[in-house]
């Protein structure tokens, strides 16, 4: 039975999860490199805690301490034998995620599941780097993960129909509905969803529009929730770049190529909401 998850990488996305987790009753290791980064997560929970308390039943008979109880924060390793499954969400670059799933395979127990959370990486190129390749799966979450109910499971070519039951089983354990779809660049979700905020960044860059009206549009003329340049500020205008990156070289076409305007901004630290200002801005960051 699954009981302990190491939430590797505490950013926009890995706090969610341990949050989601823990809330679920799961025991979360959550590590990431430095104590700040490590303080930043423990805020940022405590604060979203209260956010989603309103809208999820489940968490509304949890005390903040209960949960805290639940999840060990920490920037080694030390207690990773006792991990079953990993969940891992580091910065979207491969460079990155090799490192780690190099340091992942020396302190593991053999058995352990391995879900990838990235936007547009390779399962399959992840699961080349493990000894049990079978083991690895992607698991594309949502942004923000404890109100999104579907995740995107992507099949690697060597994961195993076990590991894709596992995967399924344990999701469906914290309300979400997996979708399973096959390794390919930018699986489903992204191969669209990239090309769709680029194109929006050329339209501003070309001063077709502004970014509140390019928004404007797609809310109130396709009726989305959230329109595209607010949702890359969500997800973070430097993993939007390196997802497009990835699609441009895996895909070897030029429809992915990121606009200037883009790289110009993440250049200058402009992020979206995690460094308080992208398209628009934000009072908080994070
Ligand atoms: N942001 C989104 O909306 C979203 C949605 C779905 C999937 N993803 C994917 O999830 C992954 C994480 O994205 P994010 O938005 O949380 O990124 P982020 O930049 O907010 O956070 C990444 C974290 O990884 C940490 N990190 C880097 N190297 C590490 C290491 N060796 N060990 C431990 N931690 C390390 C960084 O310090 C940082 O805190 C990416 O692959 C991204 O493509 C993101």
């Amino acid at each position: 039975m699954l009981q302990t998850f190491g939430v590797i990488g505490a950013g926009v996305m890995g706090t969610d999860i341990a949050l989601d987790l823990a809330g679920y009753g799961y025991k979360v290791i959550l590590k990431d490199l430095h104590e700040e980064v490590i303080l930043r997560a423990k805020e940022k929970i405590r604060r979203e805690f209260r956010v989603y308390q309103l809208t999820q039943k489940h968490l509304k008979a949890l005390s903040v301490d209960e949960l805290f109880s639940r999840i060990v924060f920490t920037t080694t390793y030390e207690a990773f034998e006792e991990v079953d499954y990993i969940i891992e969400n580091v910065t979207e670059h491969w460079e990155t995620k090799k490192r780690v799933y190099s340091e992942l395979r020396e302190v593991c127990r053999d058995d352990v599941y391995y879900a990838v959370n990235t936007s547009c990486i390779s399962i399959t190129k992840v699961a080349a780097l493990m000894p049990r390749p079978e083991l690895v799966i992607g698991m594309h979450f949502m942004n923000p993960v404890p109100l999104k109910e579907m995740v995107e499971v992507i099949r690697g070519m060597h994961t195993s129909d076990e590991t894709v039951s596992v995967a399924e089983e344990f999701l469906q354990s914290c309300r979400k509905t997996p979708v399973v779809v096959n390794d390919f660049p930018g699986f489903v979700t992204n191969r669209v969803l990239m090309l769709m905020i680029n194109e929006c960044i050329w339209a501003v860059q070309d001063r077709v529009s502004k970014p509140q009206d390019v928004d404007k549009i797609f809310r109130m003329g396709f009726g989305h929730k959230m329109g595209p340049l607010a949702t890359g500020d969500l997800i973070g205008l430097d993993t939007i770049l390196n997802s497009l990156y990835t699609l441009y070289e895996q895909f070897n076409d030029p429809k992915f190529r990121p606009a200037p305007l883009l790289v110009k901004m993440v250049d200058a630290g402009l992020l979206g909401r995690k460094s308080g200002k992208g398209f628009f801005e934000y009072t908080r960051k994070g």
